[in-house]
């Protein structure tokens, strides 16, 4: 029944598609006749909608099976079509008994899909236009996307108080399954186990880490990759990703737009290479890079010294920055920085200018060498002399210092709206600690209003490059991704584009900009 759906009051009619019935594979595939349109079976067929794959099945109708050919439909709707989103299609195959096969990913829920399957017969005379439709088809669920991504996937068993392991067999990898992903599974099993994983990996052999963890493994991973001997080669050509399955997962909410191990992981099947920067720090005699943040102050104690609230779930970190703004603490130091976008109408400007632009078709970065290690270091190390371009700032009534790589630093907290992938540069808040108790608290509420970057009180720069000098304190709280390091002096210099992500639009992060 080729084309015979698209009558007039054809509920399934897609608008998109009058007067341009080019047959695809006229389009794209030589001179095989498929349409838009796939008969399967007598009164079925399957549409290359705007979208998304629709379904017309008058089976569906008779049955009103909860699971007829694998689409469940609600008992008692009287529908004969359905659409799934061609993001969702993970696969489709023709199988030598004649049969077309399309896995996808069902919407279980808002938070939730599972891989489910569709399977038709074809008749005899739609056979031969089968493989140029199912080539359409994934055309259009994947597009620039690289498909049957071989991935090493690293599983924290301690990950998300112990549940990592479990989301990952059931929520993760039968996506990766059904979307035809190579896979390669390893438990970590001990601290820095994934910066030795990653040391050691082939970077030829894998497109893809991901992280079945909170940011801790993907911090070790960036860092593993900086220690190859291919160093450069190894972070532009391996992504890393993240399945969230830790308690901070920051790196999924920016890159795949969810919290949801499931979500994720369709993300990550469907994910464009994106290049990311990555910041070098220097602290004593050690270099390490830092994907998503540097704190010094409220923020670095509110995330490292609340261990002991942890019962209180995420209102731990509002909790422990509500006391630190009300006492008004103050974590005085001096601050010297290369300055790149210094106000915050030309940090929109440089935000619109981005965001306007369309998605890349594909990763334009010339590939490094197998000899390239890491860049050299611009403006030297910590324990260089201060660069003369340089200004060291006295800041003595600092109260929060926040350098952000990403947008959202948790759910809730879209600490940095005017964040970009690879712009060169880390967005860099400060505040000062003796601001009026109102104003703090008003702070606190505009983080989730999304009303934080426009206040006159939050100092919001671009920068390159930064040293920050401690003083006036005995001990205190600098957190690195996160992770607690020394209290002491450190330097900071971002590499444009050094490492690799997967994005939903492969240039830019899943928050609200400004
Ligand atoms: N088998 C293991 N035993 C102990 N520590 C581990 C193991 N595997 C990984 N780790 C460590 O666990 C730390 C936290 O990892 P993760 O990335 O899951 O982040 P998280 O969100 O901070 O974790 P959590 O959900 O446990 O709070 C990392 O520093 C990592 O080195």
């Amino acid at each position: 029944m080729t084309m015979a759906l698209a009558g007039e009051d054809d509920p399934f009619k897609d608008p998109s598609l009058a007067g341009t019935q080019t047959p695809l594979s006229q389009q794209d595939h030589g001179d095989r006749v498929a349409g838009t349109t796939l008969a399967v079976g007598r009164n079925a067929s399957l549409t290359l909608g705007t979208d998304s794959l629709i379904v017309l099945d008058e089976g569906l109708l008779e049955t009103r099976s909860a699971n007829c050919c694998g689409i469940s439909l609600t008992p008692g709707k009287n529908k004969t079509t359905r659409s799934i989103p061609f993001f969702n299609i993970l696969w489709a195959e023709h199988s030598e008994d004649g049969e077309i096969v399309i896995h996808y990913a069902h919407a279980e829920s808002k938070h939730a899909v599972r891989p489910a399957i569709i399977s038709y017969e074809l008749e005899q005379k739609e056979r031969e236009y089968t493989d140029a439709w199912i080539a359409s088809l994934l055309d259009r669920a994947y597009g620039p996307s690289q498909r049957r991504k071989r991935i090493k996937v690293l599983v924290n068993p301690f990950g998300g108080k112990g549940k990592a392991q479990k989301l990952y067999h059931r929520r993760i990898a039968p996506i990766f399954a059904a979307a035809q992903c190579e896979l390669d599974v390893e438990r970590t099993q001990y601290n820095g186990h994934a910066v030795e994983i990653a040391q050691n990996i082939n970077t030829e052999a894998y497109d893809v880490i991901a992280c079945c963890s909170g940011d801790g493994v993907p911090h070790e991973v960036f860092n593993g990759l900086g220690r190859k001997d291919d160093a450069a080669r190894a972070l532009a050509r391996i992504a890393v990703a993240q399945l969230p399955c830790g308690s901070g997962n920051a790196l999924s909410l920016n890159m795949n737009g969810t919290n949801s191990p499931s979500l994720a992981a369709l993300a990550v099947v469907k994910g464009l290479r994106t290049p990311l920067d990555l910041v070098s720090i220097t602290q004593g005699d050690k270099r390490t890079l830092s994907f998503l943040s540097q704190s010094v102050g409220i923020v670095a104690e509110t995330d490292l010294a609340t261990e002991h609230l942890r019962w209180m779930g995420s209102a731990r970190f509002t909790w422990g920055f509500f006391v630190r703004l009300v006492g008004k603490t103050i974590y005085p130091a001096d601050i010297a920085a290369m300055v790149e976008v210094d106000n915050k109408d030309a940090i929109r400007d440089v935000y619109s200018a981005e965001s306007s632009k369309p998605p890349p078709s594909y990763d334009d970065r010339p590939v490094p060498g197998t000899e390239t290690r890491l860049p050299n270091l611009k403006w030297g190390t910590v324990n260089d002399p201060l660069p003369s371009e340089w200004e060291l700032v006295p800041h003595d009534k600092l109260g929060n210092f926040y350098a952000g790589n990403m947008a959202y630093m948790s759910p809730d907290a879209n600490f940095f709206p005017a964040s970009l992938p690879s712009d060169g540069c880390i967005d860099l808040i400060r505040i000062r600690g003796d601001i009026k108790r109102l104003t703090a608290i008003g702070t606190l509420l505009a983080i989730a209003e999304h009303k934080f970057f426009d206040l006159d009180h939050v100092d919001y720069q671009k920068i390159s490059a930064y040293r920050i000098i401690p003083k006036n304190q005995p001990d205190g709280y600098i957190s690195i991704d996160g992770e607690r390091v020394p209290f002491e002096p450190f330097q900071a210099e971002v590499h444009r584009g050094l490492g690799t992500v997967l994005s939903r639009s492969g240039h830019m992060y899943e928050a609200k900009g400004v």
